[in-house]
């Protein structure tokens, strides 16, 4: 009940309805590095699209250099609102009226680099066609194997012809990998072959490697473009609205889900614990949780938990047993890492690309709930079914949905190449294609904010323990 011998704070309510009038005070275009800033003399032509016997630009087709979009867009009016402070907008993706390269003298580089995830061969696929059937570029070729691939193997010749139903395959045509970063030798290769535009679809590690590639490019004084597309099953990707493949993956992990509620429900005292990717961010796991509706409590990277006591998982899932008779645990393969016992080697092990290798969370946990179920309920029925779908939610061709923002963002960064644009990345931001500094998108992660409105979804979805110790 309210206590009605405290004296009522103020209102207004007419101001809480309709804060104060409010305007941008200015806006902060990010610059964008281009080919001009180290060759001054670099000549532009007007867009081959313009000469495109089958197509017709309309007015406002080409996209103006004062084209841009507002990274933030969601504002506090009532809070302490930085009126005065500049805003930061980018640069608009999209074709230009005039290009920076001639097509004939165009040698495009794809590579794909670290994990897979669905759409990568759609980026590929539209990379080519883009450049190909847009802009009249017909030398085009694959560096296979990701970084290493361009010193170690031949790259292979694309056309519209190759790629054409690749994007009905899950992977990469053009094969991935991890570490065989070597800067010197991948510049040389790149110089050595004649390239002068580079596509680099990967994730965070390809990112940085890409911003070593460009700066290197630049210390050299090439007139080679270069650009990152990013992709992670992870989205741990900061800036860009979310990552492509990512909505596959999450649609993907329903069948686990599902398959673990089923498990669950037909057993006595059965729990459902399915293990979802996510290394160091829980977007997967989050998503998944969100849009299922049969999970009971969902685990992150971004937050602590603890097992036993007082609002604990154990607490938590006793009471669901006895409420539902069963109850589904989704975990971010990077969550509860610093909680499972490990030797000083497995402490150091990291992958070809210096990533620290994790330790099977799900199957600790189905040891941990084991024995703490025979601890306090001996004789007592109880099941865990542990679903690890690990490869099966990133090994599949891309869905509507991603293969549409794949296409996009493929023609963006061709669009941005052919401009004469480099160290750039193309994504969405706020539903609208940009173009982003390579770096700054490099050393952005997007993690979950377990602080904000989603993670409080989650909370309000599951309405489990938010494992903070009184
Ligand atoms: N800091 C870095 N500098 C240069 N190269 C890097 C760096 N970090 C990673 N790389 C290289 O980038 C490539 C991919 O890195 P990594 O294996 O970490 O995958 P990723 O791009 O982060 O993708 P994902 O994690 O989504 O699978 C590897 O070849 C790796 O050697
Ligand atoms: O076994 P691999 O291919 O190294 O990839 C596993 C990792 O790649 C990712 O899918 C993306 O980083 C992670 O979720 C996962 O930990
Ligand atoms: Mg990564």
């Amino acid at each position: 009940m309210a206590d009605v011998t405290q004296p009522a704070e103020p209102t207004n309510l007419a101001a809480d309805q309709n804060p104060a009038p409010f305007s941008f005070a200015s806006v902060e275009l990010q610059p964008l590095p281009h080919l001009t800033d180290t060759a001054p003399d670099h000549r532009s032509q007007p867009n081959p699209l313009d000469k495109n016997p089958f197509f017709h630009p309309s007015e406002g087709f080409y996209v103006s250099p004062g084209d841009v979009i507002l990274r933030q867009i969601v504002y506090d009016l009532s809070g302490t609102f930085p009126a005065h402070s500049p805003h930061l907008v980018y640069h608009r993706a999209g074709p230009r009226r005039r290009v920076f390269f001639d097509p004939p003298a165009v040698r495009a580089a794809v590579v794909t680099c670290g994990g897979l995830c669905p759409g990568l061969n759609t980026v590929i696929r539209e990379l080519v066609d883009g450049l190909w059937e847009l802009y009249g570029v017909r030398q085009i070729f694959g560096v296979t194997a990701g970084y290493r691939g361009f010193y170690s193997t031949e790259p292979v010749e694309l056309s519209p012809k190759v790629v054409h139903n690749w994007h009905k395959r899950g992977g990469t045509a053009l094969e991935t990998s991890r570490g065989g970063f070597d800067l010197d030798k991948i510049v040389n290769a790149i110089q050595n072959r004649g390239f002068n535009q580079v596509y680099i679809i990967g994730g965070d590690g390809t990112m940085r490697g890409a911003v070593k590639i460009f700066n290197e490019i630049r210390r050299r004084k090439l007139n080679i473009a270069v650009t990152g597309i990013p992709k992670t099953v992870d989205n741990d990707v900061g800036i860009i609205d979310r990552s492509f493949g990512f909505q596959t993956a999450v649609e993907m992990a329903q069948q686990a889900i599902s398959a673990a509620h089923v498990e669950a429900e037909s057993a006595v005292n059965g729990i459902g614990l399915v293990k979802l990717m996510g290394r160091s961010t829980g977007h997967i796991a989050l998503h998944a949780t969100l849009s299922s509706r049969d999970v009971d409590c969902c685990l992150i990277p971004e937050m602590e938990f603890y097992l036993e006591g007082k609002g604990g998982l154990f607490e938590f899932l006793e009471q669901r047993l006895k409420e539902n008779g069963h109850a589904v645990l989704v975990v971010a393969e990077g969550a509860g890492q610093g909680m499972i016992p490990r030797t000083d080697a497995q402490k150091e092990e990291r992958d070809e690309s210096g990533n620290p290798v994790f330790l099977d969370v799900g199957g600790w946990l189905k040891s941990e709930l084991k024995n703490w179920w025979a601890r306090e309920h001996p004789g007592e029925l109880f099941t865990v079914k542990y679903i690890d779908p690990t490869y099966m939610i990133r090994a599949v061709p891309a869905n509507a949905t991603d293969n549409s923002y794949c296409t996009l963002l493929a023609h963006s960064a061709v669009h941005g190449v052919m401009a004469g644009y480099t160290g750039f990345v193309s994504g969405p931001i706020n539903g609208n294609y940009a173009y982003i500094q390579l770096e700054e998108v490099a050393q952005a992660k997007n993690e979950v904010n377990t602080k904000d409105h989603k993670w409080a979804w989650i909370r309000s979805v599951t309405n489990q323990p938010d494992f903070v110790r009184r």
